[in-house]
């Protein structure tokens, strides 16, 4: 099934748009997971667990395992997520971009040694740094738009022809680059006028939308935004405010039982103005 068949059926059958992040951070693990060698596959697995009927979409963040020499276990979230959950799509987020020929060698880590649905790809290099991607032509290729952290605009704000550079991506992606319909944006929460934008621009294309949760973005400013007609399109992440949701004591919480209530939260605050 291609990635878009697969983010269109979870979409439906989680009745979600809300994509959790997988951005384990050793720091923050509960006690009980402190120095545990594969502490980092427990804490995905039980995050994992606890929100897979909440989620559209799962999205680990590369770095966070990459860091700590964990591609191991990346690659052991990655088949337990294929075997166990294989209707939720799996979007890494690497934001590679390079020559046409390393592209290659990076579409291979994330469809072939990952297993991955959709990779996150930076526009910067051109159309033959993507082209690699686009080769696997069951799988998303999600380019960066309109990024969500402030210092996103010091580039994609810069005038390209009449019209800010990332409205420019957008066009390019959905006319010229999106031939087998597998391309997908990123665009941040953080900026809603400019999510605005983007949909009006690319039509019914999917989005990754972060900047939910801990980085403020307002939750229906951004689904009123990013909606497409039949309330879908987006896959809005929160990684750092489900994965390290305070336990309720008093409730008999864990850090997996605080994370799906906040999960749950969230998906349903979304729901609430999609329509
Ligand atoms: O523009 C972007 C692109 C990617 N990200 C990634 O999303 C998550 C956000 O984590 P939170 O804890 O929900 O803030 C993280 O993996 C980023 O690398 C982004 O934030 N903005």
């Amino acid at each position: 099934m291609t990635f878009i068949k697969k983010l269109s059926a979870a979409w439906s059958a989680n009745n979600s748009l809300l994509c959790v992040g997988l951005d384990p951070d050793i720091a923050k693990f509960p006690g009980q997971l402190q120095g545990k060698p594969d502490a980092i596959f427990a804490f995905c697995k039980a995050i994992i667990d606890a929100t897979a009927d909440t989620a559209c979409a799962f999205k680990p963040q590369i770095a966070y395992f990459a860091a700590l020499r964990a591609e191991e276990q990346l690659e052991a979230i990655c088949a337990y997520l294929r075997v166990t959950y294989p209707q939720i799509p799996i979007v890494l987020d690497a934001k590679r971009g390079d020559i046409g020929a390393t592209a290659e060698q990076y579409a291979r880590e994330a469809f072939e040694r990952y297993g991955a649905d959709a990779v996150t790809v930076n526009p910067y290099m051109g159309y033959d740094s993507v082209a690699p991607y686009l080769e696997w032509k069951d799988r998303g290729v999600i380019i960066l738009c309109r990024t969500s952290n402030p210092g996103g605009s010091d580039l994609q704000f810069l005038d390209a022809g009449g019209k800010p550079v990332y409205q420019h991506v957008a066009q390019l992606v959905a006319d010229k680059w999106n031939t087998n319909g597998q391309c997908g944006l990123v665009v941040g929460a953080t900026f809603p006028n400019e999510l605005a934008q983007v949909r009006r621009i690319v039509g019914d294309m999917p989005l990754l939308v972060p900047g939910i949760g801990a980085q403020g973005g307002d939750i229906e400013a951004t689904v009123n935004a990013g909606k497409t007609a039949n309330g879908t399109g987006m896959m809005i992440n929160s990684s750092r405010a489900i994965l390290y949701a305070k336990p309720d004591a008093q409730a008999g919480e864990d850090f997996a039982k605080a994370a799906r209530r906040v999960a749950l939260e969230t998906r349903d605050a979304i729901n609430r103005f999609r329509g």
